[in-house]
């Protein structure tokens, strides 16, 4: 059942509570209360996925105006980065998803796995097989469902169906909409295959190449999230409560239990001045609240470095240096070339009738450009060994460096489209990074925000990634296919001719790629480091755990969702198992 007051609920004390019903939080909860005998339940600070930006009430199911979603509006903690040194000073928008799904009701539905080494990197720090890749792989398929693209065409030679889930809550798709560009894609496979070989499934543990995308998209052109696919078909269960409008502000320890704190309850309330709440958990409380709120909640309620909870007048209760730490993101650039596409992003997007041609289309057919992100092809790369930083950064030989995203269009997260041009878009992400930021506390209110600082390209070696991505894109445009259709770098790409000058451009023109992860960093259960065990019980605690992208040890050299649903997935049989 759905409430949107704490003072609602009939009951104070649950066998579960999770914090957040975002892409993690709801697989937990969906997966736990299929057990009849545990009841559940969820509290969520933002709002209902079916009020959305405006009245139409469709912005987060249609893809194409996933990009219209934040940074900025109600379906997101509109939090801001620190000045980014890395960045030449500038402070950068940090959306996360406010809403129930998440991130998962707000992102741009891109589905990859990464690759096995990435996986079986974290089963080797963790100590834990369990997180290999070879154990993670029926949870990468219990959460997906390979569904036909929007628009019936044939996706052979695409995909590889028998690597996929069939039965599972999150549809998956090929793009269901063909754009100019995609046929120049491919053909430079097929132009230069040695440089840029093509990759029938990037999903395949193997993701080096340049593969059709998958997304988290239905056969109908929708957004599939964790709402739509784990929480909605649970919602009516009676032993499932979702509340939303409501954050947590602190978890409680009222007891020790084999010598430990037991955080078994928490406190709630739905703005700064209303009244405050307390429920409790019989069996456990599973903090799944992002990358960003989850170490904000924990040092919030005491867990953290002791100096610096004290600093802001927190009482400190478990002392661990690492919440908050090891913040670790994808730093992402928009290359853009003015290109003689015909049917290009900008090309409709100025065009209001067009505009809402195109979004009649989607709600009466479930086809057209509305079905698709924008993004039907993604490459995945290493660097030469010797321009490799040392250490390798990246997870093993199969790992990427770094992404290129082709966009027939103007793609920017930071620029308005311009009013004239046409355009091509290669977005580069360093996808191993080596830079790490951090998440502190701003102060011990809860409703003030933390003070966030990815630390994007403060190292150097992700600068000198970044900037080898870049040329990379440049050569891919060399294969023969482009011309006529690229016609020259835009202008402040074009002037950036030497190392030095890209290096710059880099650092004036990057942002994130919204991947945020470990801080709540997971280690081997020996280990004084680190925030969760490899069961992700959180250290030196009792009744407590983390499950969301703040545990991954390392980032995936991936677009994250789809290893948060199976992390969650896994995360959730655990949990039954020590309570079943
Ligand atoms: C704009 C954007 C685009 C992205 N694009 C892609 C993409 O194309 N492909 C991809 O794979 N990944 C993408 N990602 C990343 C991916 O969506 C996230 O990594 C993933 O969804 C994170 O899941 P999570 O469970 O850790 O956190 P979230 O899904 O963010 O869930 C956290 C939930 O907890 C709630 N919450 C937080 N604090 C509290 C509190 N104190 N009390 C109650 N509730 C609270 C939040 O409101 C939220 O609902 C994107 C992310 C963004 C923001």
């Amino acid at each position: 059942t759905l409430y949107t007051d704490p003072a609602q609920l009939s009951q104070t004390e649950y066998d579960f509570i999770v914090v957040g019903a975002g892409t993690a939080g709801n697989v937990v909860a969906a997966r736990l209360s299929e057990e009849a005998s545990f009841n559940v339940l969820v509290v969520e600070a933002g709002i209902s996925n079916e009020d959305d930006v405006d009245e139409d009430n469709v912005e987060d199911e249609v893809p194409l105006l996933s990009l219209s979603l934040s940074p900025n509006t109600s379906l997101t903690w509109n939090f801001t980065t620190t000045p980014q040194v890395g960045l030449n000073g500038r402070a950068i928008p940090y959306p996360r998803g406010r809403v129930l799904g998440g991130s998962s009701t707000i992102n741009f539905m891109i589905w990859t796995r990464a690759s096995e080494d990435d996986w079986d990197r974290f089963a080797e720090f963790t100590g834990d097989q369990g997180w290999s890749w070879d154990a993670m792989l029926p949870y990468m398929k219990k959460s997906e469902q390979l569904v036909p693209s929007a628009d019936r065409h044939n996706t052979a030679g695409e995909i590889v169906p028998e690597l996929h889930g069939m039965h599972g809550p999150i549809n998956i798709s090929i793009g269901g909409f063909s754009f100019e560009s995609d046929a120049h894609v491919i053909n430079t496979t097929k132009e230069l295959p040695d440089e840029f070989p093509f990759n029938q499934d990037m999903n395949s543990g193997f993701p080096l190449g340049v593969g059709w995308t998958q997304s988290s998209i239905d056969s109908q052109g929708h957004r599939s999230s964790s709402v739509t696919g784990y929480l909605g078909p649970a919602m009516n269960r009676s032993n499932l409560d979702v509340l939303i409008l409501t954050q947590v502000t602190k978890l409680i320890s009222t007891q020790t239990v084999n010598g430990l704190p037991h955080f078994d309850t928490i406190e709630v309330a739905q703005s700064p001045t209303s009244k405050h709440y307390t429920f409790s958990a019989r069996k456990e409380v599973i903090v799944s609240a992002g990358s960003v709120s989850t170490p904000q909640l924990l040092l919030l309620s005491g867990i953290g470095n002791a100096a610096l909870l004290r600093s802001v007048d927190v009482e400190p209760i478990v002392e661990l240096n690492d919440v908050g730490r090891n913040l670790t993101d994808h730093p992402f650039l928009g290359n853009q070339w003015f290109s003689t596409s015909t049917d290009s992003l900008e090309s409709v997007l100025r065009n209001e009738t067009l505009v809402l041609e195109g979004l009649e289309q989607w709600e009466t057919t479930g086809t057209g450009r509305d079905v698709s992100q924008g993004l039907n092809q993604l490459i995945w790369l290493r660097l030469p060994p010797d321009q490799t930083p040392s250490p390798d950064p990246a997870a093993g030989p199969f790992a990427p460096h770094f992404e290129i995203l082709p966009a027939d269009g103007f793609g920017s997260f930071d620029l308005p489209i311009p009013p004239t041009g046409i355009f091509m878009t290669l977005f580069t992400a360093v996808v191993s990074p080596v830079s790490r930021g951090s998440v502190t506390l701003a102060s011990s209110n809860p409703f003030d925000f933390p003070i966030i600082d990815p630390g994007l390209l403060s190292d150097q070696a992700d600068v000198d990634v970044m900037v080898q991505a870049i040329k990379t894109a440049f050569q891919f445009l060399q294969a023969p296919t482009w011309d006529g259709f690229i016609v020259a770098p835009t202008t402040d790409l074009a002037a950036a001719t030497t190392d030095e000058e890209l290096a710059e451009y880099v650092r004036n023109f990057t942002s994130t790629e919204f991947h945020p992860v470990g801080t709540a960093r997971m280690t081997p259960t020996s280990s004084k480091t680190g925030v969760v065990n490899p069961d992700l019980h959180v250290k030196n605690t009792s009744g407590l755990r983390v499950v969301d992208a703040s545990v991954f040890p390392f980032i995936l050299a991936g677009h994250l969702q789809a290893g948060v649903y199976a992390l969650a997935e896994r995360a959730a049989d655990l949990i039954k198992a020590e309570w079943l």
